[in-house]
Formats: structure tokens, sequence, C-alpha cells
């Protein structure tokens, strides 16, 4: 970072901004582009995070960066699949109960024609064994068993490999560590994963009248909401945060400094505010004399038009309007895609059709992005708009908000029973 004062740097700004940034007919800075445009360019300069062993537990949720395939067979050998009693071929309905195992025993034996082993749910099965009976159906006197009914060959027994074969693949790369998969790497003795690292990430809220939410703050100041938001959000994605700042009344020179401190540690440094064109909007000159690589500059979406992004070296910075309802819509479009990838994962999240069920009475204008609810009915996935999106500090915040749902450029007023494309978020629970 240069030593510089914003009224130095401001000027830069404003020839760059003014001029359209056009230099023998290449744009300098791309300006106001396609949401879709935007992805694809951040994403171009995302790279995977490199990869760690971490124990089993702690690697729960995480973005395994290894194939995985079956060491053996599982189950390893015969099993019985009920509480009951091993046969061999050929008995006359009456055997005799040789011998009883319990759980964890094995048998030595292999059984003869009228023989029966007593076995149990899991446990392995003896030599020579045809089927197995379930307690519940034999007739049981003293060391006999009768069975009258003719016995189907293989009946209540796990063959081995019946889950699993050796070499079958239990985890791809690039996929999210669910408990299912982690108790599946647990009965194969797994309890080392490869996983991605966390993405890190540092917020820092622009803005002279931003305080800590921690603060007092006076008239004209108000606390940084959006921090905390955003913070919340990354975790929500499996990012690492790691320090959430204000700016406040320190100068370009010093905020500079505390740019170029948060983006040594960080992979991703999200600013926040001070992203529009007003005198006093710090975001843009902050990054250009950071000496960051600008990737674009506004977006053609409401709101969150004033989002952009930068690249330095191998880290990524992305500026956020300050707006709350802004800055929240526009993490999920630029900054989630990003974590995403980060880890392994692929970019984008689901995106459906539902039925909004109430109305939204604003037409027109650019695309725009609505918090919403989604949900899964019997008759497919249904969708409402969240209350309160036109003030900045929206009370959708405090809705069971899970979905953002994407009104085309020049939408007609939605009514309650229309379709609408519907992108699912995670749930604010996590
Ligand atoms: N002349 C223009 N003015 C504005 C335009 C425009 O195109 N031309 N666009 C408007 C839109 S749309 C938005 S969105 C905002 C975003 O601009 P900034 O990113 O520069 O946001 P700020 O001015 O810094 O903040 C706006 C507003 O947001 C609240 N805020 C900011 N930071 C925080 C924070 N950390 N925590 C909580 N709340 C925050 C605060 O109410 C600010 O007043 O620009 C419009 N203006
Ligand atoms: O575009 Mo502002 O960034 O709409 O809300």
């Amino acid at each position: 970072m240069k030593n510089a004062k914003l009224a130095d740097i401001r000027p830069v700004l404003l020839v760059n901004r003014q001029k359209s940034n056009m230099r023998g007919g290449e744009s300098l800075v791309l300006e106001n582009i396609e949401l879709e445009k935007a992805q694809d360019i951040i994403l171009d300069h995302a790279r995977v995070m490199p990869a760690g062993s971490l124990p089993l537990l702690q690697a729960l949720g995480r973005i395994v960066a290894e194939d995985i395939a079956a060491e053996h067979d599982m189950p390893p050998c015969a099993q019985a699949a009920m509480d009951g009693y091993a046969v061999a071929e050929g008995g006359d309905g009456v055997y005799k109960v040789i011998e009883r195992l319990r759980p964890g025993e094995i048998s030595a034996v292999s059984l003869s024609a009228n023989q029966a082993v007593g076995v149990v749910t899991g446990g392995p099965l003896p030599g020579g064994v045809v089927a197995v009976l379930p307690e519940e159906a034999v007739e049981l006197k003293g060391d006999f068993i009768t069975y009258r009914k003719s016995i189907e060959p293989g009946s209540n027994i796990k063959p081995p490999g019946e889950n699993f074969l050796k070499g079958d693949l239990l985890v791809r790369k690039g996929t999210c560590l669910s408990a299912g998969i982690a108790s599946v790497l647990a009965s194969y003795g797994i309890d080392e994963v490869i996983v991605y690292r966390k993405p890190r990430v540092a917020i820092l809220s622009l803005g002279a009248d931003i305080v800590s939410h921690r603060e007092i703050p006076m008239t004209g100041q108000m606390r940084d909401s959006n921090g905390v938001l955003l913070a919340g959000l990354v975790m929500q994605e499996q990012g690492e945060v790691i320090d959430v700042r204000v700016a406040g009344v320190d100068n370009i020179t010093q905020i500079g400094e505390l740019f170029e401190k948060l983006l040594e540690r960080a992979d991703i440094l999200i600013t926040i505010g001070g992203a529009a064109y007003g005198v006093c909007d710090q975001a843009f000159p902050l990054i250009e004399q950071s000496g960051a690589d600008i990737l674009f500059w506004g977006i053609q979406i409401k709101p969150g038009s004033h989002s952009g992004a930068a690249a330095i070296g191998e880290k990524l910075v992305i500026s956020l309007p300050g707006s709350p309802l802004a800055c929240a819509v526009s993490f999920n479009l630029l900054a989630v895609p990003v974590l995403r990838a980060m880890q392994g994962l692929a970019p984008h999240q689901v995106r459906l059709s539902a039925i909004c069920t109430n109305a939204f009475g604003k037409k027109g204008g650019p695309r725009r992005f609505v918090l919403a609810n989604a949900a899964c009915a019997h008759a497919g996935w249904n969708v409402k708009i969240l209350p309160g999106q036109k003030s900045s500090m929206t009370r959708a915040f405090l809705s069971d908000w899970n979905a953002i749902i994407d009104l085309p450029a020049g939408h007609p007023p939605v009514e309650k029973g229309d379709a609408v494309s519907v992108i699912l978020l995670k749930p604010a629970y996590f």
C-alpha cells in the first residue's frame, strides 16, 4: 500500500470510473456486469485450499480431499441376519443344537445335517450353514429345535460383501463428510481423513460512522451489525472467520495498513460498505491502492448492485455494499460460491422452481433478489416472500430465512401461486 490520503486517491478513482475505464478499447475495470459473469470471473480466481489430515470426528461437515475405497468386503464373512439357529442342508426338520454362540464368539464347527448352532444377529456363521431359522419360528425343546417348513437356502444370511465389496468407492473426493459416510469409514477403522482446509476469511467494515457492535455509538454512528451477519454466514459455509474489524475514522493510509495486515492472514478479505459512488466511499480506492487487480465493480442486480471483487496474488477481496439486505444478498451470490469452490465443492447452491404463497407488488426494474422462506410440502416446493425488505435493516433477518427468490429484470408483480426461481441457502441453524 502506498502512503496516500483519501484525497490523493479519490481522483484516481474518479478518473478511472468516469471514463468507464476505456483504454485503447479495452476495459480496465469491468463495470455493472451480469451476475453470472461476475460469478464466473471470481470463481476463476478461487483456488482450492490445501488439504490436511483430521481425526474423523473433527472432519465431520468438511470436504474430503481423497477418494477412499473399501479395503475389504463388508461384512467380511457370512453373518446371521436374525437371532436364531444356523442349520445345514438336508435335515428332517428336527435339529440338535450343538453350540450356542454369544455376541463376538465364532464357531469352530462345520454343521452336518440335523445339527444347529444358536446364532445372534450380525454374528459370524459356522461352516456348512444353509440358512438361519429365526428364534420365534422354531420350537425349542431341550437341546432340540423343530422346524417343519421347507427351508429356503440362504435365507437370513448376509453374504460376505453384501454391503460393500473390496475396492468399492466409499467416498469420492469433493464430498461433504456426513454422519452417514463417517459411520461407514468408522466401520472400516478409518480415524483420519484428508479434508480441505477451511478458507480463512477476514471481514472489514468501512465507513467513518461504523463502530464495533461492542461499542456505544455516538450520535450519527452506527454499530457494525453486518460484520456479525457475515461472520455467521461465513461459518455456516464452513469458512474460518479470522477477524471482524471496523475501519472507523482512520485515514485511508491507516485503513490500508489494516487491510494489508488482514489480507496477510486471510484467503478472502470481505469489505463491507463504502462501495457506492459517494465521495466518502472508500472501498474502490482502498482496494485499488493495495495493488489488487480489480476483477469487476458493480453487478446488474438489486439489492447488491454495488458489489465488486479483486484478486491479489492467490487471495481474493470481495467488496459488498453496506445496506444490510444488499450485504446479505450479495454475500450469498458472490462469496458463497467462492467459499464452496475453495473447499472443493461445486460452487453453486441448489436452485429450484417453487410456488409463491404470497404476492410481491414491486414490478419491473433490474433483476431482483428477495429473501424468502422455502419449504417442501406434498405438492412440491413453495416459498414465502418475507416482509420488511424495503428498509436497509430488514425485518426479514428475524424470520426463518433460507432462500432467495431470483426475479428477472422487468418482472411483473408476483402473484400468489406464481412459479418463481429460488436459490436454497443453508439453514440459519448449524
Ligand atoms: N449516489 C448514490 N448513492 C447511493 C447509491 C447510488 O447508486 N448512488 N446506491 C445506493 C445503494 S443501492 C446502496 S446498497 C448503498 C450502498 O452503498 P455503500 O456500499 O457505499 O454503503 P454505505 O454508504 O457504506 O452504507 C449504506 C448504509 O448501510 C448501513 N451500513 C453500512 N455499513 C454497515 C455495517 N457495517 N453494519 C450495519 N449497517 C451498515 C448504514 O445504514 C449505511 O448508511 O448506497 C446507496 N447510495
Ligand atoms: O444495490 Mo444496493 O447495493 O441495491 O442495495
